[in-house]
């Protein structure tokens, strides 16, 4: 099962995913986790993407699409996973083609997790991570809303909606609802 997780930043896409790898037996793989595991063992990687991060802006894509290609060819990922965060612009979802054409590998669909403003900064600002601040948090919506949102359009073919509010485990049936209904 390949997917691509979709939703605004505080969607929960994070801790879903981490329930349906073990569910579906597949490598979760988020960009954000990456980013922030190279800044914390400080590679050149991490100190070039830091500054990002920090402000709530897109690392560029040179970056991002290296380490998805590289992440995305080893061999946990040969039979299947979840991309988390990836991608987040029209340009990623182009190069994503590419690398999956090299893998000789196909999507099987996209799960588009789907809440309100409101709750994702509520939702930030409890979970108080480096980047969770006020102002950081209002940067990564703008973001989110002019260079990722328009993939909803771009994967229309491929989508499925997820209903986002609710308890983890009520979300997370409704996704893998969702997922089963792709096998279709
Ligand atoms: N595909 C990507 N392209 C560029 N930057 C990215 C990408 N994925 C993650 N990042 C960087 O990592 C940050 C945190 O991402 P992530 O952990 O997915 O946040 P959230 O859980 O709020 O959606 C982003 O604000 C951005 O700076």
């Amino acid at each position: 099962m390949r997917l691509v997780l979709l939703g605004p930043p505080g969607a929960g896409k994070g801790t879903q995913a981490t329930i349906l790898s073990e569910k579906l037996g597949v490598p979760h793989i988020s960009t954000g986790d990456l980013f922030r595991a190279n800044i914390s063992e400080k590679t050149p990687l991490g100190v070039e993407a830091k500054k990002y991060l920090d402000a709530g802006d897109l690392v560029p894509s040179e970056l991002t699409v290296d380490m998805v290609r590289s992440r995305l060819s080893e061999p946990d990922a040969v039979n299947g996973f979840l991309l988390d965060g990836f991608p987040r612009s029209v340009n990623q979802a182009e190069s994503l083609v590419g690398i999956l054409a090299d893998l000789g590998a196909k999507l099987d669909g996209v799960l588009s997790f789907v809440v309100d403003e409101d709750v994702v900064v509520e939702r930030m600002l409890s979970r108080g991570r480096a980047d969770d601040k006020e102002d950081v948090i209002r940067n990564r919506l703008n973001v989110y809303r002019d260079e990722t949102a328009p993939l909803l359009n771009y994967y229309a073919d491929a989508i499925v909606t997820v209903d986002a509010i609710g308890e983890v485990d009520e979300v997370s049936s409704r996704a893998l609802k969702a997922i089963e209904g792709l096998d279709k």
